[in-house]
């Protein structure tokens, strides 16, 4: 009979004590708890997980925290410096415009906002997350968690009601039928369109799809709504309309930052920052008082 071995092994996260792998079984303690069962990786990935979700994040700091931030994107024959040493702060519940010239940064900087790309260098915190030493999945997971996207193409699924488009982020994140109907709904009725719920894209304006798009981004309750060039395929009449309802949305709570290259369309936020060449030129109050000529 073949002699059972005992060993210990020194796993991510913790310590394995091995019986010597009968079946698949193994026990251990890991991440200060027992552990029985038979992947190790598996439950230190979803470890990982509950505790990047249980994690608090801290009320009165900054939404966002962008510390000696670098960008290098390696061509392989050349380095290009996307964004260099950025430090940014953005607050819960501001509206930002952050803007700049083809080849500034914003789509890097928009990436990396946005959790689809990370740091090369430095650190981006997403409600106190460090966004820099995250797995692919942990992008995507945070990603789904604390920001809603509003794109220049709308990006809705076409020959989908408005209804079914805005109730496909709360689908993904399991939220129960009656339930997700009813706040798609809801949100619908917020941007206007409540009489258009069972509209499909092609049945609607431009602005009337990007107010759907608008409701899809709120429809997990994010603490980010993240709006790149949002106005740059409407006419004018149409981008007033969804600018005044990002400044109805932040006036109401929302943290929005709108990447935009049209200064009509900055002159909506609360603050703008400005890039250049990868670096940050300018971030200045936008006091809408003085634009309006007011006078105390
Ligand atoms: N994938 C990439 N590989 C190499 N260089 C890149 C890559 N993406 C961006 N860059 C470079 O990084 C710099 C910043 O580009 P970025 O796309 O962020 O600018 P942008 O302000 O968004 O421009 P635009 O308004 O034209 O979209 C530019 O010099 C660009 O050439």
């Amino acid at each position: 009979m073949k002699k059972k071995k005992w060993g210990f092994k020194k796993v991510d996260g913790g310590l394995e004590i091995s019986n010597g792998g009968e079946g698949n079984k193994k026990w251990g303690i890991m991440l200060g708890l027992p552990y029985i069962g038979g992947s190790v990786g598996r439950y230190i990935r979803k470890r990982k997980k509950d505790l990047l979700k249980a994690s608090a994040s801290d009320p009165d700091g900054p939404l966002l925290r962008l510390e000696n931030l670098v960008k290098i994107y390696d061509t392989g024959a050349i380095k290009v410096l996307g964004l260099k040493k950025i430090n940014l702060t953005i607050g819960r519940g501001e509206f930002v415009a952050i803007m700049g010239h083809s080849g500034s940064g914003k789509s890097t900087l928009m990436n990396i906002l946005g959790c689809l790309d990370r740091p090369t260098l430095g650190h981006y915190y997403l409600d106190g997350h460090d966004t820099a030493s995250m797995t692919p999945d942990e992008l995507s997971d945070i990603r789904n968690r604390k920001i809603g996207f509003v794109f220049q193409s709308f990006n809705l699924i076409s020959r989908t009601s408005a209804l079914k488009n805005v109730e496909l982020p709360m689908t993904y994140a399991r939220v129960p039928k009656a339930k997700r109907q009813q706040r798609a709904k809801e949100l619908l009725e917020r941007v206007g369109l409540g009489e258009r719920l069972g509209h499909m894209p092609n049945e609607m304006s431009g602005g009337q799809r990007q107010r759907v798009a608008i409701a899809r981004a709120l429809a997990n309750q994010p603490p980010l709504i993240l709006a790149d060039e949002p106005t740059g395929n409407l006419d004018t009449a149409s981008s007033i309309e969804i600018m005044e309802l990002f400044r109805e949305l932040h006036q109401e709570g929302a943290t929005v930052v709108v990447v935009t290259h049209e200064e009509d369309i900055a002159a909506f936020a609360d603050r703008i920052i400005r890039f250049g060449d990868g670096q940050l030129l300018s971030d200045t109050i936008n006091d809408h008082h003085q634009e309006e000529g007011e006078t105390c």
